[in-house]
């Protein structure tokens, strides 16, 4: 038996960071997504092979240990979680991942491979799971993987769409008419999420007043944010982003290669621009009312970019016989 799910990536548009504190967010699914096939192995051995990573290794699920036979560990400890929790070590499986989300850059490629991992698994083995079901789970994977993470990039890639993550964790999907195309930039120098926010963490505890409000501030950009993409307001969108960059900038997850690809952006017609993502590395996010490709065009010259279609399509699963 064969099982295959596929899982979008995402970009966050307001409240990273600010949302591990209970703060609101605004992502959307965009159109790059992870492939997991799932197949008996006769062999009798559990391995997770990806060829776009480079990556090939034998896996112990029972002891989360494995044998790498070619490429970089990472993105391993995902799978390794997954099997380790919702899979009978005695039937082993072949999980292959194709993936055509940059990785590490900000565009939630661990929440997609988590996603679709989980789900291809669920199918696999005739778990009934709906997608409530397969965000929370996928939510509590990465977070014993990275020790820290909202739920916030796993229910994107789970639902798809334009979501809003409330104060209270309540994910909602809503709509924009907005005619603005954004444009990603993103560098080769990645970002580690799980230690990107334990700094800020680390910083927070430092000065906890300061950081506190920086927080809060970020969280009511994030909700005026929300009433200017419902009413396609464009140029109040535009200015929210470039707020919202300069509080991230004081969380102290900026770099010299993303600040860059702001200024960049900007001087070539974005009217927004500021990080996407955990920063430290990673990617920008980029609002362009038109000609998008000038903007894109002009982050290649350093940088890569690609111009981001929001997908309305989640996870998606089915099962061969
Ligand atoms: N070439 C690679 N092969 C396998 N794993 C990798 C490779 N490059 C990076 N990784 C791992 O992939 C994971 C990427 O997850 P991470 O959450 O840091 O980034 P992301 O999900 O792409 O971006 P974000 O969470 O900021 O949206 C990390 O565990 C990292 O160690
Ligand atoms: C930095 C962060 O807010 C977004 C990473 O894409 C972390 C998280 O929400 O898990
Ligand atoms: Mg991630």
């Amino acid at each position: 038996m064969e099982s295959v799910a596929s899982a979008p990536g995402k970009t966050i548009l307001f409240g990273e960071h600010a949302v591990v504190y209970n703060q609101p967010a605004i992502a959307a699914a965009v159109d790059k997504r992870a492939i997991v096939t799932i197949k008996d192995n006769p062999k009798g051995v559990t391995t997770f092979r990806s060829d776009d990573l480079g990556f090939e290794a034998e896996l112990d699920t029972r002891k989360k240990t494995y044998k790498l036979i070619k490429g970089k560990p990472g993105i391993i400890r995902y799978v390794l979680e997954i099997l380790n929790k919702w899979h009978d070590e005695h039937t082993p499986i072949d999980v292959k991942l194709s993936l055509n989300i940059p990785i590490g850059s900000g565009l939630g490629s661990s929440a997609a491979v988590t996603v679709a991992t989980l789900a291809a698994l669920y199918n696999y083995t005739g778990f009934p799971f709906n997608k409530r079901v397969l965000a929370n789970e996928a939510h509590k994977i990465e977070q014993s993987v990275q020790g820290m993470a909202s739920p916030l990039d796993t229910a994107v890639s789970t639902f798809g769409g334009l979501v809003y993550l409330s104060r209270e964790k309540e994910i909602s999907k809503f709509n924009t008419d907005i005619k603005s195309n954004f444009v990603i930039g993103y560098t080769n120098k990645k970002g580690n999420t799980g230690q990107i926010v334990k700094s800020v963490k680390f910083l927070k505890n430092k000065h906890p007043r300061i950081l506190d409000s920086i927080i809060k501030t970020i969280g009511k950009a994030t909700d005026e944010a929300k009433d200017a993409l419902m009413t396609d307001n464009n140029s109040k969108l535009g200015e929210l982003m470039n707020i919202n960059q300069g509080l991230l900038d004081s969380l102290g997850i900026n770099t010299y290669e993303l600040s860059r690809m702001i200024y960049t952006a900007r001087g070539n017609g974005a009217i927004g621009a500021k990080i996407t993502g955990a920063g430290g590395g990673g990617s920008i996010l980029a609002l362009v009312p038109k000609n998008a490709e000038k903007v894109f065009n002009a982050l290649k010259v350093e940088d890569n970019a690609l111009i981001a279609k929001i997908t309305q399509k989640g996870a998606l699963a089915k099962v061969r016989e």
